[in-house]
């Protein structure tokens, strides 16, 4: 088993060892949530004082045309799609993931409906994060055709669900719980097969290990860029479309920005060609130009360099805390098998919130999701081996002196 002196060496073999440089981190702190909330890039603090200086100070209203604002949601999405195996043209950078499925999972349903009307069920995870369901709901409760949501409770259930009356497969691909990775290309060509299309939200695999939309044949996806691709708080989301469906799939959010020409003010929506037809409004350009800061890092790298340390850094946390906190009754939800894990590993503990609010008390940032799940996300451009070391040390310590008994460690804040 290795020793501290051993996760040294791995940090100083480690090819993507110098990117950490590239982020801000507090020195005090082991950073294990990028899962949830991404690390500063440097490049992003300068970066906002020249949109909000120089761009909107003195540029005012020119800077729409002449320093790019207005063409930004397309240039950072053909900039994202090599990441997740997507061309030029088919993705936008824009609106929230929540909003984004709205958008996508409408106009798949119509496309549907066309296509078959008896087609009205949506199959998807009990699991799956709570907005993609709730969105699903919102959306079949507006439609008032019958639309419906057929939830399973474990992966292996999802074929049986794929009758012929299904319209649309939305799945995660990493579960944000347990950090389970579909097959994505296995459940796409399920799905057709079933004359279903798949819809995917990338929120915890972009960014995270290689995805290839285009080689899954998958039909639509969404995705944040405020966890692994590092965009910084409420960052705008993603959304992409197959090359097949560009120029067929209409958005029920049929805002200007989405017509053929904005500035043409015509009453009558018509639709731009291209993927622009999925913009609604304006964009939050503050926030989405930080995006390209994030995005600019991951071209110093491959996803395939990425997807190697995550697997080795995830590995190495298991493998200590099994080592040494095995005493405790700590069970470990993420799968083991490489193929069937993403970049986060999870485990259950009866007093998990509290446990994760000691590990905070000491500079362990981790999150909370219930029941009792403590996770621990790894974002291979800037966590070391040695972080993996001091993570486990300290939760060792938490629990073999059950610092989180204490009453500090047992109010609930709002955002766990
Ligand atoms: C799978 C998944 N989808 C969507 C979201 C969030 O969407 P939004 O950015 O709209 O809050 C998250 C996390 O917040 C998520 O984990
Ligand atoms: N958007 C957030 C705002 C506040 C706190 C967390 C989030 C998350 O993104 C949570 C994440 N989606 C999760 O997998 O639980």
């Amino acid at each position: 088993m290795p020793n501290r002196d051993d996760c040294l060496q791995l940090d100083a073999h480690d090819p993507l060892a110098p990117l950490r440089a590239a982020f801000e981190l507090p020195p005090s702190v082991v950073y294990l949530d990028g899962n949830s909330l991404g690390a500063r890039p440097r490049a992003a603090a300068a970066r906002a004082a020249q949109v909000v200086q120089q761009e909107w100070g003195e540029g005012l209203i020119r800077s729409w045309n002449s320093a790019g604002w207005f063409a930004l949601p397309r240039r950072l999405g053909d900039r994202l799609a090599p990441l997740i195996g997507a061309g030029a043209g088919e993705v936008l950078v824009t609106d929230t993931t929540s909003v984004n499925l709205f958008k996508l999972l409408g106009a798949l349903l119509r496309l549907q409906h066309e296509r078959d009307a008896r087609r009205r069920v949506i199959v998807s995870e009990r699991g799956n994060f709570p907005t993609d369901l709730h969105i699903a709901q919102g959306l079949a409760r507006m439609l008032r055709q019958g639309h419906e949501l057929r939830l399973v409770d474990r992966a292996e259930d999802i074929p049986a669900a794929l009758g012929d009356d299904v319209a649309v497969l939305m799945l995660t691909q990493v579960d944000y719980r347990t950090g389970a990775l579909h097959d994505m290309a296995a459940l796409t060509r399920l799905a057709h097969e079933r004359g279903a299309l798949a819809l995917w939200d990338l929120a915890h695999s972009a960014g995270a290990l290689p995805v290839d939309l285009r080689g899954a044949d998958a039909d639509a996806a969404v995705g944040c860029t405020y966890k692994y691709l590092n965009g910084g708080p409420g960052a705008p989301a993603f959304l992409w479309i197959a090359p097949r469906w560009q120029g067929v799939l209409e958005t029920p959010l049929s805002g200007w920005w989405g017509h053929a020409e904005p500035f043409a003010m015509e009453p009558q929506y018509r639709p731009d060609a291209g993927i622009g037809r999925f913009l609604c409004g304006t964009q939050g350009i503050v926030s989405q130009a930080l995006v390209e800061c994030g995005l600019e890092v991951f071209e110093r790298t491959d996803m395939a360099a990425v997807r190697h340390k995550s697997l080795a850094l995830t590995d190495l946390f298991i493998a200590l805390v099994e080592q040494r906190c095995g005493a405790h009754p700590l069970t470990l939800i993420t799968p083991r098998q490489h193929e069937r894990r993403g970049s986060q590993v999870s485990w259950q503990h009866p007093q998990g919130y509290a446990v994760m609010q000691a590990l905070i008390g000491r500079g362990v940032i981790g999150d909370y999701r219930e029941p009792g799940i403590l996770r621990f996300g790894f974002t291979p451009l800037y966590t070391r081996f040695i972080d993996v070391w001091d993570a486990v040390e300290a939760l060792r310590a938490v629990l073999d002196g059950e610092e989180w008994k204490q009453e500090r460690f047992q109010v609930r804040t709002a955002v766990t």
